[in-house]
This record gives structure tokens, sequence and C-alpha cells, in this order.
């Protein structure tokens, strides 16, 4: 695994004005996504200041030579699968030539100028095809607190510290920022009652996640050593599950979510790669009485395997939005408590063989930290609904109610400062049954 180099470079001075101090997309960034406009079908694109470089526009003129040249050819279509299922020396190589090229007196200036449009003037598509969608269970703090919901006397199954817990989810329903989110339908055990009725869920919630990319696919029947995992890691998003808690509790046993969490699962539009969260990997959380597992450890992994990335969560009511009043914060953690590492979860998941392919998709599961306000979802800081949330206006809330928005973000930040964005996932909720398409909403996105 690579050392900072000179694309982590604090000092870097780009001739694009809005890239310096940028909050979110600072050259030390550069994320990768995929976007149209009026006039152009979707094309990939990297996010700089308040611009996004046209990549097919860019390889027009060939401006890289090598690897990073090689890399570039694959930017041309309409998602990012044929460049993040290269090795990851091409990714790096194309890390190293944008950046340069972005630099103060980069003879590439008038090229790349030449490719920008404003980030006002987009919609963001999904960066990539997802073939498969796969949730993980990685906080201890939310599996413990869950689990005191739904199993008051069996909170935290015996397996949980010896493996990375995930189940499969459905790729199908993943979207971008900024989808309306309609109340789904389903069968609820209603209390004191013996038979299920059909309602539209009662208690709906969102799960704060990170979204981790796969890149260079694994083939079937070779499982990946934890030494190798990190090469299959791409980059990360923010990832917003969905999830109907009355539909869960009734269906989940004995196999898992299923309806409960098929419905949407949202994520922020930009990936930000692998190279460019270097600085900002860390040694993971300690936990003591942690058996160990040969398999699932590594010299690095135990030095270098953490990520800290900082979620934020925020919602806006129908009535905070009709007042014009901003975004209340509901939780803040970070990605450095979670218990399995992105390395262990790439590697026990082909531990039976399974392969994995570029552009399929992790949940980290929800991160809740070690405090009862730090957690990812309304049924922990409601404590499953008993205990209301008085918002700053005087509303109360338990689960989500129509027209209230949720906005996921994440970022990280350097001890003198610098930050770099993941970004923005917002979704609105909408009373159920919308008919075809789905329409947006003017949500934010990153
Ligand atoms: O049964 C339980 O303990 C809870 C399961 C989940 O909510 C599954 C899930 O989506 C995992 C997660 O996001 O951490
Ligand atoms: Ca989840
Ligand atoms: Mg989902």
């Amino acid at each position: 695994m690579a050392q900072p180099d000179e694309t982590h470079d604090e000092a870097l001075f780009s001739w694009l004005k809005s890239a310096n101090q940028h909050p979110d997309f600072p050259i030390q960034n550069l994320p990768m996504g995929v976007f149209k406009t009026r006039d152009l079908p979707p094309r990939c694109g990297v996010a700089i200041g308040d611009e996004i470089i046209d990549l097919a526009k860019l390889a027009t003129s060939s401006p890289f030579d090598g690897l990073a040249g090689e890399a570039l050819s694959t930017l041309t279509g309409k998602t990012l699968n044929p460049f993040i299922q290269l090795p990851r020396s091409y990714s790096a190589a194309f890390r190293l030539a944008l950046s340069r090229s972005l630099r103060a007196g980069s003879r590439l200036e008038a090229i790349v100028r030449e490719t920008l449009i404003s980030k006002h003037d987009v919609e963001m598509c999904l960066p990539c095809s997802i073939g498969d969608y796969t949730d993980f269970y990685t906080s201890i703090h939310h599996a413990t607190a869950v689990g005191k919901l739904f199993r008051p006397d069996n909170p935290l199954l015996p397996n949980y510290k010896w493996l990375p817990i995930g189940y499969h989810g459905r790729a199908s329903s993943v979207v971008v920022s900024g989808q309306q989110v309609y109340r789904p339908n389903g069968q609820v055990l209603r209390p004191n009652s013996n038979e299920p009725v059909m309602l539209p869920s009662e208690k709906l919630d969102y799960e704060a996640e990170l979204g981790i990319f796969i890149g260079c696919p694994s083939p079937q029947f070779s499982p990946l050593e934890i030494e190798q995992a990190e090469k299959h890691f791409f980059g990360v998003c923010m990832l917003n599950d969905w999830s109907a808690r009355d539909i869960q509790a009734w269906e989940y046993q004995p196999l898992g979510p299923f309806l409960s969490k098929n419905f949407v699962t949202s994520i922020s539009p930009w990936i930000v790669t692998a190279e460019a969260l270097i600085p900002f990997r860390v040694q993971p959380t300690k936990y003591s009485d942690r058996p160990y597992v040969a398999a699932l450890n590594s010299p690095f992994n135990t030095s270098n395997g953490g990520l800290d990335i900082q979620m934020r969560v925020s919602l806006r009511t129908a009535q905070m939005k009709a007042s014009n009043e901003a975004p209340v914060t509901l939780s803040k953690t970070s990605f450095k408590h979670a218990y399995w590492t992105v390395a262990q979860m790439i590697s026990h998941h082909t531990t039976t063989g399974c392969n994995l392919n570029a552009g399929d998709l992790f949940g980290s599961g929800t991160q809740s930290g070690p405090e009862p306000e730090e957690a990812g979802s309304l049924l922990e800081l409601t404590e499953g609904g008993k205990k209301p949330l008085t918002l700053p206006n005087g509303e109360q809330r338990t689960f989500l109610e129509d027209g209230d928005e949720i906005i996921l973000s994440g970022f990280c930040i350097s001890s003198s400062g610098l930050r770099i964005g993941i970004g923005n996932v917002s979704g609105q909720i909408a009373s159920t049954t919308p008919g075809p398409g789905a329409p947006m909403f003017s949500g934010q996105s990153l």
C-alpha cells in the first residue's frame, strides 16, 4: 500500500482558483463520477473546485503518456467500469498525471481548461454499473444497540467478533443522491396481534453508511488473502440504506433483511479513490477481547487498515424547508470506529471463492460511534421509537415522515486542516406509490 506522495502535498496550488482551499474538491482529492448536461449524454468526470473535468473531451487531446494515457482512454464511456477494473497502477498513474496538469504553471492548463463544465450545469448519475451490492454490519456499537432492541436477551451474537457479518443486498434499486424515496408498503405485525397487515411502513428509517466500490475484479474460486484485498479497493462514497423497521422486524428471522431494505439505497455521486484516502489511513480502533483470526489479520491492516472518514447526518423537515430553515444535525461519527476494516470485508467476502466484479458495491453497515449521540439511525437515536427527538423548531420525530429530507455527508480532515469531501447523499420521503418513473426532487448533491 502506497505512502502519501506528491499528489497529497498540502502546499499544491492549482491554476483553477476555485480549487484552492475548496472545502470538498481541492487538488488533493480528484474524485471520479458520471454526469450529464442538457446537451451531453452521461460521461465520466473528475470534480475539481466548482468545476468538472469532462474526461471524454480531455481524452480527445491525448494529453497523458504511458499508463495514465491508457487509463484516460478507458474514460470515454457512460460509466467508470472500464477504468476501475484496471490494476491500481493505472489509477495511481492517472491521478499523478491529472494532479500535475492542474497545478499552477502546467503546460496542459489550456487543454484542461477547455474541458471544464460548471458543477451547476450538470446532473449527476450513478458512477458505475453496479452488478452486486453487499451490506455489512461493521459497527459493533450499532450491532449492540440494534441487537438490544430486536433481541434484548441476546444483543450481540457470538459470531460478531469472529467475522464481518453481511447480507446480499439489491443492486437494482441503488440510486444516486437526489432521488425521491417512496414509503414502501409491506407486511407488518402490529403490537398485540397474531396476524400481519399490509400497510405503508410507519417506521421508515435511514442508515448512515460508507459505500465501498470494488475495482480490479477477483476470479471465482480464488479467495483473496487479506494482504491482497487492498488492491481490489477502488474508493468510497456515502450510502444511505433506507430501512423499514416494522417490515424488518416481522420478516428478518431466520434469513435476515429482505424487502425492508431492498426498495432503495441512495449513494453520493462522487467516488473518492483509495489513492486520495492514503493520508487518512489510521490504525483500526482496538477492541478488548477481540479473538485473533489469522486469515483476517495482516501487519498493514493492524497498523493502517482503518480510515478516519467523518460522517454527519442531518434532517430537514417539510416545515423547516417551507420556513427556509437549515437542516439540523442528528448525529456525527467517524468510520474509524468500525470493528472490521475495508480489507477484512473484501477478503472475507471471497473466502468461499465468491468472485468480486469491478463496480460491485459494499455498504459498511450503519456507522454508530461509541457515544449514544453518534448513532447512525433513528432506530438507535429514539430507542426503537420510544423516545421521540424534539427538533429545534419544536417538531418531534420517532421515524421519518413524508417530506423529510435526510442528508448524509462525509469528509476527511488532516491534522493541519486540509479537508477533502467524500460527498453528500440526500433523499426526501414521499408518500407511497409514485407511478412509473420516479421524478427527481431538487435535493442537495455535491
Ligand atoms: O438484526 C439486526 O441485528 C439488524 C440488522 C440490520 O439492520 C441489517 C443492516 O442493514 C446492517 C447495518 O446496516 O449495519
Ligand atoms: Ca444497512
Ligand atoms: Mg438497500
